[in-house]
């Protein structure tokens, strides 16, 4: 009887012929993973932002597919498309029967999309974290409309300032002096101002990224209760996002004097305020870096490593001291992170799986570093 070609093989004969080929012969025995070495993590998170359903072409929860092969739904792009590309990239490699010397771990946790408070923050301090051994990290990243793909190396950092500022209340058909009003309306310029001495800058040098300068934007504005009532107390929150290379202590005195410079009554809160920005460098002083970055080159895919404008648990990682790139594979893809009509194309999602496939076997092949002793 003559044997079938491989694409007629039964699958257990596949599996069969796979175990054969790990080396498991005494007295040295290859079972396959070396323990002694750190770990490759592959985190995703498993929240998604809410959703304006009216906005919305398609349900944003069905995952409709149209004719031309996009997918609509929340988590399209971040980051459901990661988690599954993850997970099909290491089920592709165990079907084909890799072995890595380095183990891969996948996380996938909760309460990114909110701060991580509850989920990576907590997680990266406790044992079973340290357990995994991770030596490098991968996390997400954002969609690139050209044909590159961006991957990012380090993150502003979020703070979440509320200004508050108490004046003399009364009758508001009165020119009353020092209200809370206009104080506030003067941190609010300084802090705007600020906002668009930055915006120049990033506009004006077309090497500077946007995550590269600081960003802020006015989110609330608090306070009044009656037309004709001057209150005592406004406030005005702001989403600063502060780039690595800033001296926060200067920065936080800048903040605290124009506060200062508002007059009297006028105080500044923190509701987040990231205070460990870590830079992976991206060189080839990093092997993790020279294996990703070779990688792509074999694979023709040009990388735009930049600073992440926004936040992910890639901060929390990098803090404990583990490298880590944000890294989603979406090239040709119109940024619509949080937006109405998120959407992937499915080819876009399959060359990712591609991409994984490539990428996980040479990071898990990084031969031993001082770093794993
Ligand atoms: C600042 S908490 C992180 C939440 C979200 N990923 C953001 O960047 O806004
Ligand atoms: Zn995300
Ligand atoms: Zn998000």
């Amino acid at each position: 009887m003559t044997s079938k070609g491989p694409e007629e093989e039964h699958p257990s004969v596949t599996l069969f012929r796979q175990y054969l080929r790990i080396r498991t012969v005494q007295p040295k025995p290859d079972y396959g993973t070396n323990p002694t070495l750190s770990s490759i993590l592959l985190n995703s998170h498993t929240d998604v932002v809410p959703v304006f359903k009216e906005h919305w072409s398609h349900d944003p929860f069905e995952a409709f597919k149209d004719s031309e092969g996009y997918i609509y739904a929340r988590g399209a792009q971040d980051m459901k498309c990661v988690s599954i590309q993850y997970l099909e990239a290491v089920r592709r490699l165990k079907v084909e029967g890799h072995r890595f010397p380095r183990t891969i771990h996948m996380t996938f946790v909760p309460d990114e999309e909110v701060g991580g408070h509850q989920g990576m923050e907590l997680f990266v301090q406790r044992p079973e974290f340290h357990a995994l051994r991770a030596g490098f990290a991968l996390d997400e990243g954002i969609a690139n409309p050209t044909d590159a793909f961006t991957v990012f190396y380090s993150e502003r950092s979020p703070w979440w300032v509320r200004v508050t500022s108490t004046g003399r209340p009364g009758h508001a058909s009165r020119f009353m002096e020092d209200t809370a009003a206009e104080k506030l309306h003067k941190v609010v310029n300084s802090i705007l101002a600020f906002r668009e001495k930055e915006w120049q800058r990033l506009q004006s040098n077309p090497h500077l990224k946007e995550g590269s300068v600081t960003s802020v934007n006015l989110t609330k504005l608090e306070g009044g209760v009656a037309y004709n009532v001057i209150p005592a107390t406004m406030s005005a929150s702001f989403d600063f996002r502060v780039a690595p290379d800033v001296d926060f202590k200067a920065f936080e005195e800048q903040l605290q004097s124009w506060c200062q410079a508002a007059g009297e009554g006028v105080t500044l809160e923190f509701a987040q305020k990231w205070m460990h920005p870590q830079v992976t460098p991206t060189d080839d002083s990093n092997p993790w870096w020279a294996a990703f970055s070779r990688v792509c080159k074999d694979m023709n895919l040009t990388l735009e490593p930049e600073i992440m404008p926004a936040a992910t648990d890639n901060r929390y990682i990098r803090a404990v001291g583990v490298p880590a790139l944000g890294f989603s594979p979406m090239n040709r893809t119109p940024v619509l992170l949080h937006d109405h009509d998120e959407r992937l194309h499915e080819a876009v999602f399959l060359r990712g799986v591609d991409i994984y496939t490539r990428l996980l076997p040479a990071l898990a092949s990084v031969p031993a570093l001082p770093s794993d002793s």
